[in-house]
């Protein structure tokens, strides 16, 4: 009797990108617990990106290379930068007055930082988590996978890594499919 192929080989493949420079040296502080807020402190933040699929006309799920490409670019934008949230309900992200354009003014109750705008990144976000860094990376990668003319895979998954043995991962699955 001929067994049927397993479905894990029937059409369906994973590829997994994590490289020593998909890694960003960022900055951050996040409220936690309603009322608490981090003191400022920094990370050696690594990602990983999977995509899941069927194999194309190469018999890639999706081109390392690109994946790669795609997936610097943005470690590119996060890197030595201080990552803050526009979105918090709690920390609040301005120019500074007093500096003006610039710079950033960063307020929490009564604690300030400013920073020079050039040295962060603001993202849209409520709070710099791990996993809503995770989520806004992987967002970003699906949107530049579209400006590429590049197939939206099948499973896209995103892990970042803020210390060893700590790891958050968000996921989507294509919704045409
Ligand atoms: N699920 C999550 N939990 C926590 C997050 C998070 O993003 N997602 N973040 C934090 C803090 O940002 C904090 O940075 C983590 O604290 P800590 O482990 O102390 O980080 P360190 O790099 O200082 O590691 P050490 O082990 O203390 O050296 C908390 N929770």
């Amino acid at each position: 009797m001929t067994m049927p192929n397993p479905p894990a080989l029937a059409g369906h493949y994973r590829v997994r990108v994590t490289k020593d420079h998909l890694v960003f040296a960022a900055g951050h502080f996040i409220t936690y617990n309603g009322d608490h807020c981090e003191r400022i402190h920094g990370h050696n933040y690594r990602v990983a990106v999977e995509v899941e699929g069927p194999l194309d006309d190469n018999h890639y799920v999706f081109d390392f290379i690109a994946l790669l490409e795609l997936s610097r670019s943005i470690v590119a934008e996060w890197d030595h930068r201080m990552l803050l949230p526009d979105g918090s309900g709690l920390i609040a992200v301005h120019d500074d007055p007093g500096e003006g354009p610039a710079h950033v003014r960063v307020c929490y109750k009564e604690r300030r930082w400013v920073f020079p705008k050039e040295e962060c990144v603001i993202l849209p976000i409520p709070n710099t988590t791990t996993e809503l860094l995770a989520r806004l990376f992987g967002q970003r990668l699906w949107e530049r996978m579209g400006q590429q003319g590049l197939k939206p895979p099948s499973v896209l998954r995103v892990e970042v890594e803020e210390n060893f043995g700590q790891m958050a991962a968000a996921e989507w699955r294509n919704p045409s499919e």
